[in-house]
């Protein structure tokens, strides 16, 4: 063990620095790059981009979980730094995430494309940055294009974010250009961290994950004090115990230490089952010597956006509960219940941090547990307030109550930022309008671009807003935004008939003045979607008892086999192949048979059917 003296030493030479970005603006190429420069990998092991780990996550090249190492690092004044580079996630359903790994740094690595410029995300991580006081350190990347303009980049910097940028790094990650300036930049600029190292501990957690072997593997910086293998620890907010069995920092292989004090950023274990009791920005402290408050900021993360997940099969309903229960030991916001519908049968209502995390769940239950799923169109949670006074949350619009019984509903809201150059302000502008969009303010960020910013009911965004926005202005557009509460609106339960049958999966939540248009679009979707039947179907659109919209799914002319009476028998097997393959994500509906698609059309409700 140290003494106070060594510790307060190593102290002084550690820096603890995240990178923030835009989605690709170099974020990931650059911590390669470092790790490199650190030789904390050797060439073969950097094949890989190190600190996204996760099969989907490279696939989609965004990074989920976030991630710290332990670099070494010898400066030009001769001495050696501990540095510590923690990962953040890049998408907006992790915004709280990432502001919990930027609260365990002292400093921020900014990277700006030289080409890009500054986008909305640039903006967003800079403003998560300054409000947990991080020394930003701009870098300008990618100056090796050929559309690069680093002077433009630089005054951009100045101008919309307000850092002093003379002193930015121009870099290139790919071609290795700048990355010594930026690690002695670290050095200079980024401060050491505070914290008495003989307090009461105070450890951060800004991440955990699930390991069926070690059990619960929460990421931690400690700002007070220090902690041991086998001291017992208690989570301020919940007051749960436990015994610390292992402590160990990532080089980015694990190294087991025996001891983490203030400063350190690294991993505790401590036989915990569940990583609901190691939530992301609670504090760790000693449960025999407890420190007086927690550190700032703990929130507990709510689901913002709901859906019904159901088995194709229903004989797997046990095996998707089972997923489930696999998949939310590792992930504290994913929530599920049973649900049951007339529609579906039996099933789960799942909420997710937003619609990335619900693709990502969804991804994994068919990829990984192969698991075939319906699944329902997401929706947001609204509160009604009830004639009597009453008030219920709803997730599920089928559960919408009578509307006579209501006295009014409320939906959230965010607020959109929405940066474009200035030939498609009005595009923008348009969509945010049809996505009842108020608007709120212009701000021009250069003699280019603009960011347009509008508060938008949650439930458009969540509607294939960002797929139109890039599609009006050829991916242009960048978009962040924020939820920011709820508002009154004018809103009712939009309901499906098939065949005369109520489909429950398919009631959705619309604003009254907007029912008309979208009950035909859906009607028409869904006549467009169902395969035909034996007999003619009806599709209907209700708000309560009246029928807005119809249309009819004509019966089948023939029988498939029919078609081939008399011919040849492999022939009839392949034909019959195909519609099995064809009914895979199909449901037998009262008399209907439904696609996987048709549950979701009520989210592109602007595009024109595909057949
Ligand atoms: N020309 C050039 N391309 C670069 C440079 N740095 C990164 N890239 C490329 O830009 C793309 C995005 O880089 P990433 O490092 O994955 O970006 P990121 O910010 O981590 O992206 P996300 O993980 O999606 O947030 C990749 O195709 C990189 O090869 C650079 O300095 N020059």
């Amino acid at each position: 063990m140290m003494n106070r003296e060594e510790k307060l030493d190593r102290q002084r030479r550690i820096r603890n620095f995240s990178i923030i970005a835009h989605i690709d603006h170099g974020k990931s190429t650059l911590a390669d790059r470092i790790l490199e420069k650190t030789h904390a990998l050797s060439e073969r092991e950097m094949k890989d981009q190190l600190l996204d780990s996760m099969e989907l996550e490279r696939e989609r090249g965004i990074t989920i979980k976030l991630n710290a190492v332990r670099l070494n690092y010898k400066a030009n004044d001769g001495e050696e730094y501990i540095f510590h580079l923690i990962d953040t996630p890049g998408h907006v359903d992790f915004t709280y995430e990432v502001s919990r790994s930027l609260a365990a740094c002292e400093g921020a690595v900014l990277v700006v494309d030289a080409a890009q410029g500054v986008e909305a995300q640039t903006l967003a991580n800079v403003y998560l940055a300054l409000d947990n006081n991080l020394e930003i350190i701009p870098v300008i990347n990618k100056i090796d294009l050929p559309s690069a303009d680093p002077e433009r980049v630089q005054q951009e910097i100045e101008d919309v974010i307000g850092l002093d940028a003379s002193e930015a790094v121009l870099a290139s990650a790919k071609a290795g250009i700048g990355i010594e300036d930026i690690l002695e930049q670290v050095v200079e600029k980024v401060p050491a961290p505070e914290g008495d190292p003989d307090a009461p501990l105070k450890a951060l957690i800004f991440d955990s994950l699930y390991d069926s072997y070690r059990g619960v593997i929460a990421y931690i910086r400690v700002m007070e004090g220090s902690v041991k293998v086998g001291d017992k620890i208690k989570l301020m907010s919940t007051g749960k115990e436990f015994e610390v069995t292992a402590l160990g920092v990532s080089t980015p292989k694990p190294l087991y230490i025996d001891e983490l004090t203030v400063g350190d950023v690294g991993f505790l274990t401590a036989s915990i089952k569940n990583v609901k009791d190691t939530r992301v920005g609670d504090t760790i402290t000693s449960a025999e010597n407890p420190a007086k408050e927690a550190l700032p900021g703990y929130r507990r993360m709510n689901p913002m956006v709901y859906c019904g997940l159901y088995p194709v099969d229903s004989a797997k309903f046990n095996d998707l509960r089972d997923a489930l229960e696999k998949l939310e030991l590792n992930d504290s916001s994913l929530q599920y219940e049973p649900e049951t519908s007339q529609a579906l049968g039996f099933g789960f209502r799942c909420g997710f941090l937003g619609l990335l995390h619900m693709e990502i769940i969804q991804e994994r239950l068919e990829r990984e547990f192969n698991i075939e799923l319906i699944t329902t169109a997401p929706s947001v949670i609204y509160k009604t307030k009830l004639t009597d006074g009453s008030e219920v949350t709803v997730d599920n619009p089928a559960n919408l109550p009578e509307p006579q019984k209501i006295e009014y509903i409320e939906e959230p809201y965010v607020r959109a930022s929405i940066m474009v150059p200035n030939d498609y302000v009005g595009a923008v502008m348009e969509i945010a309008q049809a996505k009842r969009g108020n608007f709120i303010d212009m701000q021009y960020l250069d003699d280019i671009r603009v960011n347009v910013i509008y508060e938008i009911p949650l439930s458009e965004i969540v509607y294939d807003f960002f797929d139109q926005l890039k599609s009006s202005t050829k991916g242009y557009a960048s978009f962040d935004y924020e939820l920011i509460g709820y508002k009154q609106s004018n809103l009712v339960k939009m309901d499906i008939l098939l065949n005369g049958e109520k489909v429950d999966a398919l009631s959705f939540i619309v604003h009254r003045d907007f029912a008309y248009e979208r009950g035909k679009t859906i009607v028409e979707r869904l006549k467009e979607l169902i395969p035909r039947q034996q007999f003619e179907v009806p599709v209907q659109a209700a708000v309560g008892q009246k029928i807005i919209a119809r249309s009819n799914i004509k019966a089948l002319r023939k029988n498939v086999l029919s078609k081939c009476y008399g011919g040849d028998i492999s022939r009839k097997r392949k034909l019959l192949e195909k519609q099995k393959e064809g009914k895979k994500r199909m449901k037998q509906v009262g008399s209907v048979e439904i696609p996987q698609e048709a549950f979701m059309a009520v989210l592109k409700m602007d595009e024109t059917p595909k057949k």
